[in-house]
């Protein structure tokens, strides 16, 4: 056994700090998923997996900021979005992408869940607090909602209330990912490598289409063996990479050939941002016209497409010594409200289109 001498010279020797960080189950106490939210969550996580599975023809679009900064902003955007996918509901399945945890390629604001005062404080309680509380007042708008789910014990505080998750470019190799997402509760799109790699993602939907038994921590906030189902509903986002982008139709060909190699669905969701917009928000309506434009043409293995979007257009940096603008990212540059909804009527457009070249689902 380790004496007390031995454990102060080995145990955390680079832990500046510990504190103590509240349960999921008492985050749910305080902030539930009442009844009629819960089968909204239900419902959304139906739709998503009867467009994913092409029972319903339209398209999912994942549409919202790049990141969670200022909850205000975000729930103002989320009124606005409510609108438009009503508009657009014959042709589109909205949801809305609320995402709070940020993997960096070195270092940089890592989310509103990490560091909700947005200067390194690390107040963890008041992050995970501060958005599950947005969580609920977007389901309470009725839109549905998507997350990114980086940390491996985060989804026992907001999962609940999430009706589509991914796993990002940077941790789709990590069995750590593909494990959590077997067991997540939602359909899961897998993103492809930074680099550009897509056999890794491919190889991330297959591992988490199976059972997995891994360390978690259950709802009470205690440590457990979790043993997984498989998550069926894994599928592809192609977001470019190693410099290119890979949104055009030989891509996604290319793509849904490896899918149907490995015996999975032949269905992509392609991110019309990140390397396929090279991070110029700009070029996210170029990828969406190119996307519509397939579709247009009959290609029904796109079954959907993600947007960065916030209320007003770029990005601005993260500086303590300025004010920040409100309803502008502080991660990825994003598109504006007005294209935004430009965007999306072009898309619904495609829909339709692609739906004369099809005879009538069953
Ligand atoms: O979506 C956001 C970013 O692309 C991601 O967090 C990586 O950002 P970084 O390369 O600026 O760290
Ligand atoms: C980090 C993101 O994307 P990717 O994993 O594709 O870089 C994101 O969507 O916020």
């Amino acid at each position: 056994m380790t004496t007390s001498q031995d454990a102060h010279r080995v145990i955390d020797q680079r832990i500046d700090r510990v504190v103590p960080l509240t349960t999921p189950a008492l985050l749910h106490h305080d902030l539930p998923l009442d009844t009629p939210l819960a089968e909204a969550v239900v419902a959304g996580r139906r739709a998503v997996g009867r467009v994913l599975d092409r029972d319903d023809d339209r398209l999912l679009v994942v549409v919202g900021p790049c990141s969670v900064h200022d909850p205000a902003a975000a729930l103002e955007y989320a009124g606005r979005l409510r609108e438009v996918a009503d508009r657009v509901a014959d042709d589109l399945l909205v949801v809305m992408r609320v995402y709070f945890e940020k993997p960096r390629s070195t270092v940089g604001w890592k989310g509103l869940i990490n560091d909700p005062a947005l200067d390194g404080s690390g107040d963890v309680n008041t992050g995970l607090r501060t958005a599950r509380a947005l969580l609920l007042d977007v389901l309470r708008l009725g839109l549905p909602v998507g997350c990114e789910f980086l940390d491996p014990i985060t989804p026992q505080y907001i999962a609940d209330t999430v009706a589509w998750g991914a796993i990002g470019a940077r941790t789709v190799e990590s069995q750590v990912h593909r494990q959590l997402a077997s067991g997540l509760s939602m359909p899961i799109g897998m993103k492809n490598r930074p680099d550009g790699s897509i056999a890794t993602a491919v190889d991330a939907i297959r591992a988490a289409g199976v059972p997995h038994v891994f360390p978690g921590i259950d709802v009470s906030g205690t440590p457990a063996i979790m043993h997984t189902r498989g998550n069926a509903d894994g599928h592809l986002v192609l977001r470019g990479g190693g410099g290119r982008p890979n949104y055009d139709a030989e891509s996604v060909a290319g793509a849904l050939d490896l899918l149907r190699a490995a015996g999975l669905p032949e269905r992509v969701v392609v991110d019309a941002s990140h390397a396929n917009s090279g991070k110029d928000h700009r070029n996210q309506p170029v990828v969406a016209a190119d996307v519509a434009a397939q579709l247009a043409a009959g290609q029904r293995g796109i079954v959907g497409i993600m947007l960065e979007s916030f209320l007003l257009p770029g990005r601005q940096d993260l500086d303590p010594t300025r004010e920040l603008e409100y309803g502008r990212s502080i991660t990825d540059a994003c598109i504006g409200w007005d294209t935004t909804g430009e965007v999306l009527d072009h898309l619904a457009q495609a829909v339709r289109a692609r739906r004369a070249t099809l005879p009538t689902l069953a």
